[in-house]
């Protein structure tokens, strides 16, 4: 089954600016890829109609077996605790530790704490950090962060993983580091989609790519 399809997607802002047009594209389950595409071409976009931030203006979008326009409001919550995403920024709380930052999504799907503490151990020893967990994480360096937002988008065992410019604030020897985890959560069955416009860092890693322009999908392959 794919784990993505979008099937004719568009997608006009308020305002009228068409953010994308007739997108088609599915993405297999297990499958590893890159999203990349100019400034503006709609990366953060299609990624908001995967993770129910935005609805399309037409055309489906479905993820695993649900059609997102059957799914309410009731149902995102639900809808996005299959999903990990990582972000540029990373967006971590400097208010509280590691280990806290990276509970955070379990704390709210409601987790037994001792199970929810098992959960966070693993997935900070995943990213090479459990020697961290008390800290905040702003004594950590910029790469250490990213690889806590990696920790916190996978530590409830997301069948699919999104990462919206994750390598976009490193340097390139860190950047690698990054999307080796990616790799390694693929090959344990993770579907994971990243959006960059890091195209040397893209031709290294020789991935199925799709490229966006102006709001088309203007290409896709390795
Ligand atoms: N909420 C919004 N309302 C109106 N226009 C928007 C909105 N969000 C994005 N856009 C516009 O849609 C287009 C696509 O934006 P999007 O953020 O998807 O591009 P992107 O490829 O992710 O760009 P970048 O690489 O700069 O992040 C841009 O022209 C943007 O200005």
């Amino acid at each position: 089954m794919a784990a993505i399809r979008f099937t004719n997607v568009g997608k006009r802002y308020s305002g009228g600016f068409d953010a994308l047009t007739g997108v088609d594209f599915a993405l297999e389950s297990g499958e590893m890829a890159f999203l990349t595409g100019h400034s503006g071409a709609g990366k953060s976009t299609l990624l908001k109609l995967i993770m129910l931030m935005e609805r399309p203006s037409r055309g489906q979008v479905q993820v695993g077996e649900h059609d997102l326009a059957s799914l309410t409001r009731r149902n995102i919550p639900q809808h996005r605790r299959r999903i990990g995403v990582v972000f540029q920024n990373h967006h971590l709380l400097f208010d509280r530790s590691v280990f806290d930052n990276v509970a955070l999504p379990l704390q709210i799907a409601g987790y037994d704490p001792a199970d929810a503490a098992r959960r966070v151990r693993a997935a900070l020893d995943k990213v090479g950090l459990l020697m961290r967990e008390k800290q905040n994480p702003i004594a950590l360096s910029s790469g250490e962060q990213q690889r806590v937002g990696i920790a916190r988008a996978i530590v409830h065992k997301p069948a699919l993983l999104l990462a919206d410019e994750p390598t976009g604030n490193l340097d390139p020897e860190l950047s690698e580091g990054v999307m080796r985890l990616f790799e390694q959560f693929n090959r344990i069955g993770t579907t994971v989609l990243i959006a960059s416009h890091d195209l040397s860092l893209i031709q290294r890693m020789r991935r199925r790519t799709l490229v966006l322009r102006g709001g088309r999908l203007v290409a896709d392959g390795c």
